[in-house]
């Protein structure tokens, strides 16, 4: 059962446009046994291998269809959780520098662990709110791409994003099925932090192995500088989002 479920993620990585080869699927490997063993920490929720490749990574590597993440040299997954998808991003670019940016302490400690028994050069792990990070010199206004799953609404994540991206930097938000409205509040809070909403990309299913799954990735290209007063203070983002009346 483990070679075909290992077999299935280099399917979904073709049919995501590149190849992983046998180092690549080592170090999923490895990351899978440490994502299914840290109990304490309980970082994805899910306890069986299957479950984890088909809803976790496939849907990881997703975000490496748009071009922007394809050619990144420096990206920041923002509320990354259990590594997911600057980990599995940084498997597939071994190349690229990777921020894994993260609220949570105990996340964090296992965060690195991954990052030291995976042996993965160029990757850091900071440990604290986005509102927060985003005014540190040292990360405001550098990456080429932000990632972001399962943290927010589209307008909060674009507060928490957006301040990170250089200028002709891309956000991808990878979400489920999205509300006009949602849509709507996104794209008024991108123009409002100096970026615009570029385009909602479905993502391709893959036969059998990711299939009804809705799954759409949200590309937001920043276009400009983000006024300073942006991000609000920690936990004002998610209370008043920009973009929906009343919010800013
Ligand atoms: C539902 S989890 C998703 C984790 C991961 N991205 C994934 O797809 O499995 C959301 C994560 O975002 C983190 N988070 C929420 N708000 C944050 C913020 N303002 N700054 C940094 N991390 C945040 C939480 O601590 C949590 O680990």
């Amino acid at each position: 059962m483990k070679r075909e479920v290992w077999e299935e993620l280099r399917e979904a990585a073709r049919c995501f446009g590149f190849d992983l080869d046998r180092r690549r699927l080592g170090l999923f490997e490895r990351y899978a046994d440490l994502l299914l063993g840290y109990r304490e920490a309980n970082v994805v929720g899910v306890r069986d291998l299957r479950t984890l490749v088909r809803k976790h990574f496939v849907d990881s590597l997703s975000c490496l269809l748009v071009e922007g993440v394809r050619r990144a040299g420096l990206i920041a997954d923002v509320g990354s959780g259990g590594g997911l998808p600057g980990v599995p991003v940084k498997i597939v670019r071994s190349g690229a520098g990777v921020v894994l940016i993260e609220a949570t302490s105990r996340k964090c400690v296992f965060l690195r662990r991954v990052v030291e028994e995976l042996g993965l050069e160029g990757v850091e792990v900071e440990n604290g709110r986005a509102e927060e990070l985003a005014r540190r010199d040292d990360l405001r206004g550098l990456f080429d791409a932000v990632l972001v799953r399962a943290v927010a609404e589209l307008p909060v994540v674009a507060e928490y994003s957006v301040p990170f991206l250089r200028e002709g930097g891309v956000l991808v938000a990878m979400k489920g099925r999205i509300s006009g409205e949602e849509l709507t509040a996104g794209a008024l809070a991108a123009t409002e932090l100096g970026a615009g909403l570029e385009e909602v990309r479905e993502v391709p299913e893959v036969p059998g192995v990711f299939e009804g799954m809705e799954r759409r990735l949200v590309v937001i290209r920043k276009m400009g500088v983000t006024p300073a007063r942006y991000p609000r203070r920690a936990g004002v983002p998610r209370k008043r989002p920009l973009g929906v009346t009343g919010g800013s």
